[in-house]
Formats: C-alpha cells, sequence, structure tokens
C-alpha cells in the first residue's frame, strides 16, 4: 500500500436492517438502511481531513467502520494496511479517537489515574508516556488539572483531557468527532492550535468531523462532504459553495439496467445503480428538455428531480447553526 493510500475506501457501503411498525399494522416490517452507500476516497499521511454533512448522513457509520466497531456490508476498507474490522485490536495500536459527546475517562478517577490505566492497557513504554504526557499537558493547558476528578471538570477541560488519552500511546491517525462542540471560544482555540501542531510535528493523519465550519477552516486544506451515505463532494473548503450551488440531479428509473445514459444535452450520468441513474444538470436550467430527451432515447419508467439539499446544508453550516 502506499502512502498515497494510508485510509483508502472503497466502494463501502453499510446498510443496516431495521424492523419498524407500520401505521396500523400489528407486524413490523423489515426495511433496509443505507447508512453508507457506497463510498470512495483515498487519505494520504499526514493529511488532515474535515469529513462533514447533515445529521444522519452516515459520518459516524464511517467512523465506526474506521474503527473496527462495525464491519461494512460491502466493499474494501482499509487503514494504515490493515481490514479494521478484522484485524481490531491490532488497529487500536494505532489509532486514537474522541467522540465529543463521549469521554473515555473515568468519571470518579483524577485525570492523571485515567491515562496510568490507558497507559496500562495500552502498554506504553514508561518513557514515552512520560514524554507524551507532558507535552499534551503543556500544549493543552492542563497543567494543574491532573488531580481534578473527571466529573468536576469543565466541557473544554474534559475535552483535551480526551485528546490527551486519545494521544498517549502516539496513534499514527486520530479520528476526533465533532471535538469542539460546546467549547468557549478559548478552549476552541486551544484545540485547534494544538492539532495543527500536532499534525505539523508529528506528521499526524487526522479525520475531523464538526459542523463548525471554523475548524474546517483553520485546520484542513481538503474536506470531504457525506449526504445521504454519498460522498458529494471531496476538495478544498473554497470550491463547496460553487459545488452546492450549481447543480441539480435529475433521477431517472429505466425499464432495466443499462449502460449509463450519454448524449443528453445540458447534463451528464454522475452515478448508476441497476436500472436507476443520477444525471446533473446546472442548478439554473430546466429539467424539462432534460427529461424529454431522456424520454425520447430511453425506456423511461419513472423520474424526480432533486434539489441541491447539500447548498443548504452548507448554508446552514456557514451561518453557524
Ligand atoms: N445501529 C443502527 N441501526 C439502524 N440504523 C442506524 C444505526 N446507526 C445509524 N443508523 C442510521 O444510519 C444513518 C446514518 O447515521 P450516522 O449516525 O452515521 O449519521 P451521522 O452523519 O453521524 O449523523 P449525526 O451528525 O447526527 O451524528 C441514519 O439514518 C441513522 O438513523
Amino acid at each position: 500500500m502506499t502512502d498515497d493510500g494510508f485510509i483508502v475506501l472503497e466502494d463501502v457501503e453499510k446498510v443496516f436492517q431495521v424492523r419498524r411498525r407500520a401505521r396500523g399494522r400489528l407486524r413490523r416490517e423489515r426495511h433496509e438502511v443505507r447508512a453508507v452507500d457506497g463510498i470512495s476516497c483515498a487519505v494520504a499521511r499526514g493529511e488532515m481531513v474535515g469529513y462533514i454533512g447533515p445529521n444522519g448522513a452516515g459520518k459516524s457509520t464511517t467512523i465506526k467502520m474506521l474503527t473496527g466497531i462495525l464491519t461494512p456490508s460491502g466493499g474494501r476498507l482499509r487503514v494504515a494496511g490493515i481490514d479494521p474490522s478484522r484485524q481490531r485490536a491490532r488497529l487500536a495500536r494505532r489509532i486514537g479517537v474522541v467522540f465529543g459527546q463521549r469521554t473515555t475517562l473515568w468519571w470518579d478517577l483524577p485525570l492523571r489515574d485515567s491515562y496510568a490505566l490507558m497507559r496500562r492497557m495500552y502498554r506504553v513504554p514508561e518513557a514515552r508516556f512520560r514524554a507524551n504526557l507532558d507535552r499534551c499537558v503543556e500544549l493543552l493547558d492542563l497543567g494543574g488539572l491532573l488531580e481534578v476528578p473527571v466529573r468536576q471538570l469543565s466541557l473544554g477541560q474534559r475535552m483535551r483531557g480526551d485528546i490527551t488519552a486519545a494521544l498517549l500511546h502516539d496513534p499514527e491517525v486520530l479520528y476526533l468527532d465533532e471535538p469542539t462542540i460546546g467549547l468557549d471560544v478559548v478552549s476552541k482555540a486551544t484545540v485547534r492550535r494544538f492539532l495543527r501542531e500536532l499534525n505539523a510535528s508529528l506528521g499526524t493523519t487526522v479525520l475531523l468531523t464538526t459542523h463548525d465550519l471554523t475548524d474546517i477552516e483553520q485546520l484542513c486544506e481538503r474536506v470531504m462532504v457525506i449526504d445521504h451515505g454519498r460522498l458529494m463532494y471531496d476538495g478544498a473548503l473554497g470550491g463547496l459553495h460553487e459545488v452546492g450551488e450549481s447543480e441539480r440531479t435529475l433521477v431517472v428509473d429505466l425499464e432495466r439496467e443499462l449502460p449509463p445514459i450519454e448524449g443528453i444535452e445540458g447534463a451528464r450520468t454522475v452515478r448508476t445503480r441497476g436500472p436507476r441513474q443520477w444525471l446533473a444538470f446546472p442548478a439554473s436550467a430546466s429539467a424539462a428538455p432534460i427529461v424529454s430527451q431522456v424520454a425520447d432515447g430511453y425506456p423511461l419508467v419513472d423520474l424526480s428531480v432533486r434539489e441541491p439539499d447539500i447548498e443548504d446544508v452548507i448554508a446552514r453550516m456557514y451561518s453557524g447553526l
């Protein structure tokens, strides 16, 4: 595996089978939730990438597959050459995870005792543990807090404590899920400065999920946007507005599975699955001429037009919600 593909996803899918009681019926019916619906991408060693999208887009499910907690339903996944769900313990030594909404620390113990337990769990050599802890304490401003039980820490202090806990074993990859959520301005700035420094000096690969676009602006040159389990955008943050605003999608159902639709003026086929195909066209253009061209040349059964909802997502994020 090359350095270009330190984290590699090839057509990764996760489908949950859910049982739901339909209205007015006694029996619960099975149905599928495609939480992650065919994502392909590669993250190079040392990159810092933002992974964003609306609630329910599939971000946490992706992160859980990358840590090995969940097994993909389809596709291929590698982190540092390791298949996460098959070699979860081996992978655990090489990754660090921070979930902003949850702590991995022991609630009743002082930070120092939590760290000592983690040192034993990960079998971190004493000298390395010391050096890593000292570094985090200094850069994350944790001096004076090591003897305080976690339950007495503020949210910002606890988050800095959690980030330290994730780094004691020198992980090469750090997954951060909402690391600045609910933090005050000063704590946010400290966390961001620390992550920048970590990435620059140790080359730690960082995958960052956040609803705060300032995190992305200040930390990531690259952002991936996921929506409905699919990768909608992968590139510089600056290009997001354009992409979000520029296209609508015509979703067509054909009588049968056919090669991608070609030769439609003003639209291009961006995706196919079985008899269903997706054609992107400029948001400012009318769908009618595209529909009639498709209907003329192909056995059309059904269609719908999907608005660029990613635009709303990004607009909401920019307005600070
Ligand atoms: N264990 C599960 N069983 C069934 N459905 C699930 C399960 N976990 C997640 N889902 C569904 O999969 C979809 C993606 O959820 P996921 O938690 O990955 O989204 P997310 O992008 O992390 O959202 P948020 O920003 O709200 O955390 C949602 O529709 C969710 O309801």
